[in-house]
């Protein structure tokens, strides 16, 4: 990583780029060259800057954006931010320790959200299947998406209504992630940053939308998003960055607002030290701290989407853990350790292996002392505190394992908000306006509905209609569905 100090501001700063031309990639390259302004003034200034991390080549030898799950992502030098543009951007050269009254900075807290009373349980579950990120049909089947949505929502609720229930009737998540907006100001207030914190949800409230009309009403000047999971996945701060990414495209106002995303930061010294103490603590609880196997447990994605559709959320997870237990390391602890997936949802491969299936295996080959470690999210969930802590305990006790520990979330853990608002700091100057999307959106949309025949496009709504109207009404294949374990 490339980064340059910004005169006034004393900000390590990472890349600003963007380019014309997309395509489809997979994996990233490093290689980054990038020029900040450095000037003291608060002009803006034009600039074009070169970058290939986490970009490819094209036939036309020029460099393009990345593309994962057909979301255009700025390519990254170090910490990314995301954004939409061209290549030569609009930068805002921006001095955190002297900007004016005029300029009204905002954070925005992306999260999931989830149901408040086991009577949200439904709509909530409604929201998450009806978003194409999370069941990702072809695009001529996407009619079928809301019918799906609600077909599977129907059939999942008792289960999940059930989890909820043991957890104390409703998700944790919008009361964990308020408490963490606030930390996150004071932290901030602290370093002398003054900044309004929203929170929006995916799929449930305060939905980001109403989040992003509070950014409008309160007249926000620059604007960081960050999403609170440490690793990208299309699944999570994908579809919320490309929710985002429609309202913003719509708005005259926040086409204009300059965004800095912050998309990924599972690599931040903060983070990996903050969850190295909770690791660290958490193994003196056991009295044969030494014979602790480290067990880290992430949320699972569909493999299709890291395999096809090149999420780099397997590759980041993997990275991830092994930063932590280099940290480990050098304090001195050398405990064994694995990763699995857990939360796997419906009759598709998801990314292996499977948490279930490793906790029984290490408690038949001979492991004692387990240590669970939640590593995909930064606040106690229902995947926390029912599937860890009853479920696979349970399991994993049953399976020969005698002594079990649970890590806990980051929640508002002090060195983890400190570094979150580092974060914000660092990502302040390389904002810059998402409007220069609007106009290649357009032109890809219109050039997409061009190709289409419309025989083909006939025969496939049929054939879609007719199979919601099956799945729908079936009352048998309902009641089949209910007794499938994996909805
Ligand atoms: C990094 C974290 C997460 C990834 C990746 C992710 C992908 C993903 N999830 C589902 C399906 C469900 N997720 C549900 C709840 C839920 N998921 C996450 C995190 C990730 N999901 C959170 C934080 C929560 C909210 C938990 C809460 O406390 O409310 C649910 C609902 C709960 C349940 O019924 O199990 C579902 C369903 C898919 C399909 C998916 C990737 C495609
Ligand atoms: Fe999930």
């Amino acid at each position: 990583m490339e980064a340059a100090n910004c005169g006034l501001s004393q900000l390590k700063l990472s890349n600003l780029h963007t380019h014309n031309n997309i395509t489809r990639q997979k994996h990233a390259s490093s290689c980054c060259k990038f020029t900040i302004g450095s000037s003291k003034d608060t002009k803006r200034t034009k600039k074009t800057l070169t970058c290939c991390s986490h970009s490819s080549s094209n036939k036309d030898g020029g460099v393009s954006k990345s593309n994962i799950g057909g979301l255009v992502l700025k390519p990254q030098a170090g910490r990314a931010y995301y954004s939409a543009g061209v290549r030569t951007y609009e930068e805002n050269s921006f001095d955190v320790n002297a900007h004016t009254n005029e300029e009204k900075i905002g954070v925005l807290l992306l999260n999931l959200g989830g149901p408040d009373t086991l009577q949200d349980v439904e709509p909530f579950l409604f929201n998450l299947f009806a978003d194409p990120d999370i069941i990702r049909l072809p695009r001529s089947f996407r009619f079928l998406q809301r019918p799906l949505a609600k077909l599977i929502s129907v059939l999942r609720a008792p289960k999940s209504q059930e989890g909820y229930a043991s957890i104390g009737g409703g998700s944790p998540l919008r009361k964990i992630t308020n408490e963490q907006a606030n930390a996150l100001k004071d932290a901030l207030e602290t370093k002398n940053v003054h900044v309004n914190v929203y929170v929006g949800m995916r799929y449930w409230y305060p939905f980001t939308e109403e989040a992003v009309e509070q950014i409008k009403k309160d007249n926000i000047t620059r604007l960081v998003i960050l999403p609170l999971y440490p690793q990208f996945s299309i699944s999570t701060s994908g579809s919320s960055i490309r929710l985002l990414q429609n309202i913003f495209r719509e708005d005259h106002y926040l086409a204009r607002l300059p965004v800095s995303i912050i998309e990924a930061w599972y690599d931040r010294t903060g983070y990996i030290n903050s969850m190295a103490d909770l690791i660290e603590k958490e193994l003196t609880t056991f009295t044969n701290s030494e014979e602790v196997m480290i067990f880290f447990s992430a949320h699972g994605v569909p493999v299709t989407y890291v395999e096809d559709a090149g999420d780099p959320y397997r590759d980041q997870m993997e990275d991830c853990v092994s930063l932590i237990m280099k940290e480990l390391k050098h304090r001195g602890i050398k405990n064994t350790h694995t990763l699995a997936y857990q939360s796997r949802v419906g009759p598709i491969q998801w990314l292996k292996p499977y948490t279930d299936e490793v906790l029984v295996e290490l408690g038949q080959n001979g492991v004692k002392s387990l240590l669970a470690v939640p590593v995909s999210f930064v606040s106690e969930h229902i995947e926390t505190l029912e599937e860890i802590d009853m479920e696979y305990k349970e399991l994993a006790l049953e399976s020969g394992i005698e002594n079990w520990g649970r890590v806990p979330a980051l929640g508002c853990k002090s060195s983890f908000i400190a570094d979150l608002a580092d974060a914000v700091i660092e990502a302040l100057p390389s904002a810059s306006s998402m409007s220069t999307t609007a106009a290649s959106t357009t032109k890809k949309k219109s050039s997409e509905n061009a190709n289409i025949d419309p025989l083909q496009y006939a025969a496939k709504i049929f054939f879609g209609s007719f199979l919601a109207f099956i799945l729908l009404l079936s009352p048998k294949l309902i009641s089949f569905f209910r007794g499938n374990p994996m909805l």
